[in-house]
């Protein structure tokens, strides 16, 4: 068994936590708040991101060199925006090389860099090939429940992939294998954007004809942003593409999905994240996604309007009005083109 350090404890990393823990590993669970790390060991829950107990196994840290110390593995999940910062802390102090996995999210507006991009920048002792993602349709509170889950891990070296694998894999997480690290990260990161859509949608009241124009379209075009960056399009048809844009869209635990619903509901971004408390992170990577997709000079009509209702008061109807009257179109053009290439 193996002694691995979680580092981010909020939803996500408490819930890996807790697959690792009943895999009989010895958890630290990494926090930057002492009162969070008292209140899970003194009570087993950690009540603001998660209503079930945690094993007693796992035990939270708010010192960062003591919850690594002797690991065989780390798991970095805390949001996008914070992952250089806690990189930078964990640079600073580590002076073994366990395997790295990352389970965030996101892409950074300015710099277009994905998490094993900016975690390959930040730490000595890592280059890119030595990061391992795990992505997809895996909401924190089902996987706590132990509710049958799946999820794909991918580096572009096997053997941490099939490393990560092992380690996570039990009977209610069935973890798959890629080597297409930019496809999964994109995939996980892309889709966000288009929950915050399918929130949107249901705010203002329209069906699920739209929310599923919304999806299969989304899909087309994170497909398209993907393959001219170089992943294989096969992967957005997979868990950590086609699979998450499902879970997001059409699940009320999704963060992305409630915040969208609040905005179509009219209230406006910044009263939609005072409420929601916890990380939205296809805002973020909405930023990234629309200046990264006209860099690229990629066509991406729905992040194109998802951004404009966040950052330029767009109302919501007006983008929909005008995604229904773009010019007509062949469905299968580029995506036909897409699945041609190698
Ligand atoms: N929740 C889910 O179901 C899933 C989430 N993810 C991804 O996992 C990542 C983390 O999400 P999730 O756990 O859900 O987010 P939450 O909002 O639930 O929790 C975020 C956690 O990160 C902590 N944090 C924030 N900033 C810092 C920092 N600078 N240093 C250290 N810790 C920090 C927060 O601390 P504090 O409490 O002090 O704010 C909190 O513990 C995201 O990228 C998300 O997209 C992926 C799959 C599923
Ligand atoms: O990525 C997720 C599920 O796979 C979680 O999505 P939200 O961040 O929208 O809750």
């Amino acid at each position: 068994m193996s002694k691995i350090a979680v580092l981010g404890a909020g939803s996500w990393g408490t819930a890996l936590s807790i697959v690792l823990a009943d895999n009989g590993h010895d958890v630290r669970l990494w926090t930057h708040n002492e009162v969070q790390e008292e209140n899970i060991n003194e009570t087993h829950k950690n009540e603001k991101y998660l209503e079930i107990m945690i094993p007693e196994k796992i035990i939270a840290y708010s010192n960062m060199k003591e919850a690594i110390s002797n690991t065989d593995a780390i798991v970095l999940v805390v949001p996008t925006k914070a992952i250089r910062e806690v990189c930078q802390e964990l640079n600073s102090i580590m002076t073994h090389k366990p395997i790295l996995i990352h389970a965030s999210k996101g892409i950074e507006p300015n710099t277009f860099k994905r998490v094993s991009e900016m975690i390959a920048e930040e730490m000595n002792l890592y280059s890119y090939e030595d990061i391992v993602v795990l992505s997809g349709p895996s909401h924190a509170e089902e996987v706590a429940m132990r509710q049958p889950t799946t999820v794909t891990v991918a580096s572009l070296t096997s053997d941490y992939a099939k490393h990560a694998q092992d380690l996570f894999f039990n009977e209610s997480f069935r973890v798959y294998t890629s080597d297409d690290l930019l496809g999964i990260e994109l995939g996980g990161a892309l889709k966000n954007i288009i929950a915050l859509g399918a929130g949107i949608s249901d705010g203002l009241g329209y069906g699920d004809n739209a929310k599923a124009a919304l999806i299969t379209r989304g899909l087309a075009e994170i497909t398209r942003l993907g393959t001219s960056l170089g992943a294989n399009p096969l992967s957005f048809l997979g868990l950590p593409g086609v699979g998450d844009l499902i879970v997001t869209c059409t699940s009320v635990h999704s963060r992305n999905w409630r915040a969208g619903n609040l905005l179509g509901k009219g209230f406006k971004l910044n009263e939609v994240l005072e409420q929601m408390e916890m990380v939205v992170e296809g805002v973020r990577t909405a930023k990234a996604a629309y200046k990264f997709a006209e860099k690229e000079d990629v066509d991406m009509p729905i992040t194109n309007g998802i951004y404009h209702v966040l950052f330029h008061d767009k109302q919501p109807k007006e983008v929909v009005e005008q995604l229904m009257n773009r010019t007509k179109k062949e469905e299968l053009d580029d995506i036909y083109h897409m699945f041609k290439q190698e």
